[in-house]
């Protein structure tokens, strides 16, 4: 079944829509760059707010080892998505502690040979700019779409059912088009983003 990521939540109101709405992983940002950035105290009281079986994703972008596992266990995340040019080391140092989301640009694609057989990392497949609201080209995407990656990148609820027939993603995860402004949520957005991905899984995937 396709996995639901409803990303920068900024409040325990957002986190309880999300996670009310049936998303399965909440994203908390802590790249200094985004409009949605959060304190570890902020994203640990949102992230608490919600039960155990929702994940709660450490966002970070270009950021040292030694801040990405101190603000992920402050804030007590269950899971780190790492983007940014990034050594295989350091997200191997970070996957030893954490599951790891690691963000790959289309340009990037060759990096997911890397990662094919590693236990605790997981693809995601995002725009060039994350956070902007800029689709991909699924189409032209298809061909190198690494079996098991998930899909991130300008997916909203208007258009996230065509990007899963297109490259039947393991997972879809949105914020811009889910947002009345950066760092509120759209609780009409949220909820039709993920019922429309939960309705599309059974249409476009194999049972
Ligand atoms: O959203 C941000 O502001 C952001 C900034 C820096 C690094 C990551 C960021 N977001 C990460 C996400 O997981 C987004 O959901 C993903 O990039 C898709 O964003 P969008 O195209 O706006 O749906």
């Amino acid at each position: 079944m396709i996995r639901v990521k409803v990303c920068g939540t900024t409040s325990v109101p957002d986190a309880v829509l999300s996670a009310e709405a049936g998303a399965d992983a909440l994203g908390f940002i802590f790249a200094p760059v985004s409009r949605r950035r959060v304190t570890a105290a902020v994203a640990r009281d949102a992230g608490l707010s919600v039960g155990p079986s929702v994940a709660r994703v450490g966002v970070f972008m270009d950021q040292g080892l030694d801040e990405v596992l101190r603000l992920s266990e402050s804030a007590r995340m269950s899971s780190v998505q790492l983007h940014g040019p990034l050594s295989s080391l350091y997200v191997e140092q970070v996957a030893a502690y954490y599951p790891v989301l690691r963000v790959l640009r289309p340009a990037d694609l060759a990096e997911a040979a890397v990662w094919k057989d590693h236990p605790a990392v997981t693809l995601m497949l995002d725009a060039p700019a994350p956070g902007s609201g800029h689709a991909l080209d699924w189409a032209a995407l298809r061909p190198a779409f690494p079996p098991g990656a998930w899909l991130a990148g300008g997916l909203g609820p208007d258009n996230v059912a065509q990007a899963m027939q297109v490259l039947a993603p393991a997972g879809v995860d949105a914020v811009s088009h889910l947002e009345l402004r950066p760092g509120v949520k759209n609780r009409d957005a949220v909820l039709r983003f993920v019922q429309t991905a939960r309705a599309a899984t059974a249409a476009s995937y194999p049972q």
